[in-house]
Formats: C-alpha cells, structure tokens, sequence
C-alpha cells in the first residue's frame, strides 16, 4: 500500500488531499498544528486506512527531522510527500506590513517547506521509481500583485526549488512538481486577513473559486501519473480569474 505525507492536513487542500488519497486506499500520514483536528480526520479516514498524526509545527526544524525519520514500518515506504502548509498574511502594501508577517511567511513557506523536504528526502529516495515531491506553489510566485510581497516571493521559491532539486534528483526516478494554484476557497483568506470573515466571504462571492477537492483531484493525479513522467509546473485557476492590465502612476488631471 502506497503511503503519502501531507503537510497541513487540518484544512483546505491538505484535508481534502487527505480524503481523496484515502479514497484510493493509501496509507495517510498527516501533519499540522491543531490536534483537535488532526484527531477528526484521523477518527474519520482510520475506518479507512491506516493514518498516523502528527501535531508539527513545519518551523521546528528538530521536532520535523525527529518525526519523519522515525516513521513507523506500517508508513514505509514513503511513496509521497505534498508540502503543503503555508499561509499568506498581510494583504496590504509592503510598506504598511509588520515585519513579524514576512517572518512569519518565510519560516512557514520556505523554511518550513525545506524542513520536511531535507528530512524526507532519505525516505523518498530509497523508493525511488514513482515517489513524487509536490509542493504548493501559486500563481502568486509567478506573477506579482499589489500586496503580494513576501508571499509571493515565498512561493517564487517554491518553484525554483522545485525545478533545482529535479536536476539534482535526476536519475534517482523521484518527481517533483510545482503546483500553482490560482484563487481556491479554503481558510486561506481567513488566515490572511487574520480572522476577518466579511472580507473572506467578499473575495469568494460572486464567483466560482477553485475548492479544495479540485486542488486534492490534482494532487492525485500528479502522485499516480506512470512513474516515467514528471510534470515539472502545474498553473490551475478557475475560469473566472485572470490576469489584469498594468497599472500606471499618473499626474492628477
Ligand atoms: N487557497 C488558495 O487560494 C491558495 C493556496 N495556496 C497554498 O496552498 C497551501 C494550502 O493552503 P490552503 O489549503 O488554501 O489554506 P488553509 O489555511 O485552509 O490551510 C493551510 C494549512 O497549513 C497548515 N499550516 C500553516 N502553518 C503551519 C505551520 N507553521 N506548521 C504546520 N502546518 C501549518 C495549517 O494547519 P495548522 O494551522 O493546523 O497548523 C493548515 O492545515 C498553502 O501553501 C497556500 O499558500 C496556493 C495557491 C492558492
Ligand atoms: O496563493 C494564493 C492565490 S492568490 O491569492 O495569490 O491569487
């Protein structure tokens, strides 16, 4: 039985992730920092799979090396890491934000993201043929918008270490891949705005975001794509987003 790691599975992409590979019938090791959370899916996908939880805090560089390189036999081997956990803060411009908040995106983002990454790899590897990394890129680290600053860059550095460590990983038979969502509907903008339901609510209304069971379905399909091909970037966004003109700083008429 195949096995795959998910970062942040206590909600959005993560959660649905979770109950999409558990669907096929792989083993679910899910990590996050809510346990409450972590202890409801596990109760609901176990009647399932077998799942193991583990409350982690991506930054903790120790405490991510210490789980994952003693993941029990059952879990192993380790066919599939999805670094997920991440968050945007601070949707204002650049320099109306708090320091802490670019802190805070870079530790998660990018230190985080590296964390798991340099403790999985030994694992992936020794799968080799068919294990895929996938990391949860965005458009954002593609394509720059006013209060995007850190976050974006953040997910710049997703894919580019993404297709780096496809060049180092070649001919090892491990995949790696940078998802780039576009707007998805999930605690993403919740968490963004700090808690301000009204403006989450205002963002999705109206239109026809991606859900996070389009995002999972996309995950799914890169993890059991034929162990020979390896999609290097995957762009996703909702036919009703797209990009905009550019912006020009006039004199006043
Ligand atoms: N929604 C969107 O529009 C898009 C999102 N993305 C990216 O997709 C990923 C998932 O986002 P999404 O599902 O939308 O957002 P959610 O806020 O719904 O989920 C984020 C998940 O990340 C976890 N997380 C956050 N910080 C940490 C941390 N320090 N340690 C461990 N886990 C952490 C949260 O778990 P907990 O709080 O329990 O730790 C939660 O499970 C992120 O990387 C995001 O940047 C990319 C493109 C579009
Ligand atoms: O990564 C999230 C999508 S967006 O808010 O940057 O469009």
């Amino acid at each position: 039985m195949p096995s795959v790691l998910i970062t942040g599975a206590t909600s959005g992409f993560g959660k649905a992730a979770a109950q999409r590979f558990a669907k096929a019938g792989w083993s679910l090791i899910l990590t996050g920092r809510r346990v409450e959370r972590l202890k409801a899916l596990e109760e609901e996908l176990s009647k399932q799979v077998p799942v193991l939880t583990l409350a982690l805090d991506v930054r903790d560089s120790d405490a991510v090396t210490t789980a994952i390189s003693n993941l029990p036999e059952e879990f192993l081997p380790l066919t599939c890491l999805i670094n997920n956990a991440g968050l945007a803060l601070a949707p204002q411009p650049a320099q109306k934000v708090a320091l802490e908040d670019w802190h805070t995106m870079i530790d998660t983002n990018i230190t985080g993201l590296v964390n798991v990454t340099h403790a999985a790899l030994p694992l992936l590897l020794k799968t080799g043929k068919g294990a895929s990394i996938l990391n949860l890129g965005s458009v954002a680290g593609q394509w720059p918008y006013p209060g995007g600053h850190v976050y974006g860059a953040s997910k710049a550095f997703v894919q580019q270490f993404s297709y780096n460590l496809r060049c180092d990983l070649l001919g090892t038979g491990v995949r790696v891949t940078d998802l780039a969502p576009g707007m998805a509907e999930t605690e993403f903008t919740l968490v963004r705005t700090k808690g301000d339901q009204a403006a989450s609510d205002a963002l999705y209304r109206g239109t026809t975001p991606l859900q996070a069971e389009d995002i999972a379905e996309q995950l799914y399909y890169l993890a059991t794509l034929p162990a020979h091909i390896n999609i290097n970037r995957l762009e996703i966004m909702t036919v009703r987003q797209a990009w905009s003109a550019f912006a020009i700083d006039r004199d006043p008429a």
